[in-house]
């Protein structure tokens, strides 16, 4: 499984490079429109690194609580540390920032990244197991709502699956919404 998933994501990071460079549109505008009903909860979001499309816009537009994911050591579920636009931030593990200090907040509804995603809303990330983790974490305590972002060209037939990854419940692209059943 482990070579399966390594040559999807091999492909993945290259149909992902060439959607980066056609640019997103208004795919932040379709994703703070879609959030815009979940008001009041708290969001995760994250900082945009290499080619992941940048859901900066719409978490800035969130109504309500935004954090941002910390990775805590490998093979542990990411936590979640509060941001704002202004919040000063650090290069933590892997180079994706996080901030400097600030308050541990627990998402209820999270902005996911992912490398390519299918109609069954299953999502390749980057092998860490980190979202896969944190959202089986989450969801033993409550609801949570979890929102792939991605560029249209980043679904494919059939994202390579095993028995702990968890799916989305909707993703959006600048093409539009889709909520999986
Ligand atoms: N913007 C953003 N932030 C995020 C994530 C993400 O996917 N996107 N994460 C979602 O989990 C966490 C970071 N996870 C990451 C996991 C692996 C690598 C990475 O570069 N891996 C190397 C291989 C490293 C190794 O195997 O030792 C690589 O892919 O080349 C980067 C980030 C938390 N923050
Ligand atoms: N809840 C879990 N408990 C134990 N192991 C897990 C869990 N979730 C994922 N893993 C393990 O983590 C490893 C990486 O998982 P996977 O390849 O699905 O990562 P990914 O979804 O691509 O990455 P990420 O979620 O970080 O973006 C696998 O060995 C997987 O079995």
């Amino acid at each position: 499984m482990s070579d399966v998933k390594a040559l999807a994501r091999a492909e993945a990071f290259a149909r992902r490079a060439l959607a980066f460079a056609a640019g997103q549109g208004q795919a932040a505008e379709i994703l703070a429109d879609y959030l815009a009903g979940q008001g009041g909860k708290v969001l995760s979001g994250y900082m945009p690194m290499r080619t992941e499309i940048d859901p900066l816009p719409a978490m800035a537009a969130h109504q309500g609580t935004v954090g941002v994911p910390v990775i805590m050591g490998k093979a542990m579920p990411l936590r979640f540390r509060e941001w704002s636009p202004g919040t000063k931030m650090v290069e933590g593990a892997f180079k994706a920032l996080i901030p400097e200090e600030g308050a541990w907040v627990e998402p209820e509804v999270l902005i996911v990244p992912l490398l390519s995603f299918d109609a069954r809303g299953y999502r390749l990330g980057y092998g860490g197991g980190f979202y896969d983790r944190t959202l089986e974490g989450l969801r033993a305590r409550g609801p949570v709502l979890a929102v792939g972002f991605a560029f249209a060209a980043q679904e494919v037939a059939e994202v390579p699956i095993d028995a702990t990854d968890q799916r989305l419940d909707a993703v959006v692209t600048e093409k539009g919404v889709t909520v999986f059943a």
